[in-house]
């Protein structure tokens, strides 16, 4: 489970994160859809340990990011371009990141956590240089298989995907969902968070505006929404 509790973050004395609030827990897709410079990816980077807050917690089931490494055991966080080693396949790569987590994987395992993402048999001892941005985060989100992530966090995971591409994905985290996972996604692809999330977070300015059950919300509703809030910039009421 994923909580922010009052998070707050400025640099150079701007204020950037302005006393965030949520919580994701374990089985449900939580997207944060905002203006640039809203404050979306300073949020993942307190959750990652990457930056300190000013003041506030960033918690991953219960245990405070920076006051303890383990919390990061059940984390996997995808960016925007999944790089990973260029010069390895994606079976090396998924071993050898195996590796580094101390876990000891066989090649039937990854094989079998490809398997779920979708990447072909045929390009999986291709290098990774020689792979498209979809074919490259599909061997992140096997790492988050194998490593049987209770919390995943991306950031922008379907900028650049073709429609296919992104339905692929989309499949593919629903069933990590389903498995148990507590999933934080920023995006600015309203079909994305519409077809994904459970809860939709609108952020401006490094504030919450409003945070919707999007179960509840037919997409066009979703847009307005956002458009009006992003214009209006007023905060209205906080969902728990
Ligand atoms: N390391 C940093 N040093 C100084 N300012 C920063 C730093 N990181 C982010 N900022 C500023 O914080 C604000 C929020 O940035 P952030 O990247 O979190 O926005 P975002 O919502 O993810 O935007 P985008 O949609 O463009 O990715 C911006 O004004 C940005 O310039």
């Amino acid at each position: 489970m994923l909580e922010a509790i009052n998070l707050s973050k400025s640099f150079s004395g701007k204020q950037v994160l302005n006393d965030l609030s949520f919580k994701v827990v374990q089985g449900e897709i939580m997207c944060l859809l905002g203006a640039n410079g809203a404050g979306k990816s300073t949020t993942l980077n307190l959750f990652l340990n990457f930056l300190q807050p000013d003041s506030g917690q960033a918690l991953i089931d219960g245990m405070d990011v920076h006051s303890t490494d383990s919390s990061k055991d059940k984390l996997v966080y995808l960016p925007e371009q999944v790089n990973l080693y260029q010069e390895f396949n994606a079976i090396d790569n998924l071993k050898y990141l195996a590796s580094l987590s101390n876990l000891d994987v066989s090649e039937a395992q990854i094989n079998a956590a490809l398997d779920e993402t979708g990447l072909a048999p045929n390009v999986r001892k291709q290098l990774l240089k020689s792979y498209s941005k979809g074919m490259r985060q599909k061997v992140g989100i096997a790492f988050a298989i194998i490593r049987q992530a209770k919390v995943l966090l991306l950031d922008e995971p379907t900028s650049g995907l073709d429609p296919s591409a992104t339905l692929e994905f989309i499949k593919v985290i629903e069933q990590l969902a389903k498995k148990g996972a507590a999933i934080l996604m920023v995006t600015h692809d309203f079909y994305c968070a519409h077809t994904l999330a459970n809860k939709i977070a609108i952020m401006d300015n490094g504030c919450l505006l409003t945070l919707l059950d999007n179960k509840q919300l037919p997409i066009n509703l979703l847009e307005n929404t956002y458009h009006e809030l992003i214009s209006s910039k007023s905060p209205i009421k906080q969902a728990s």
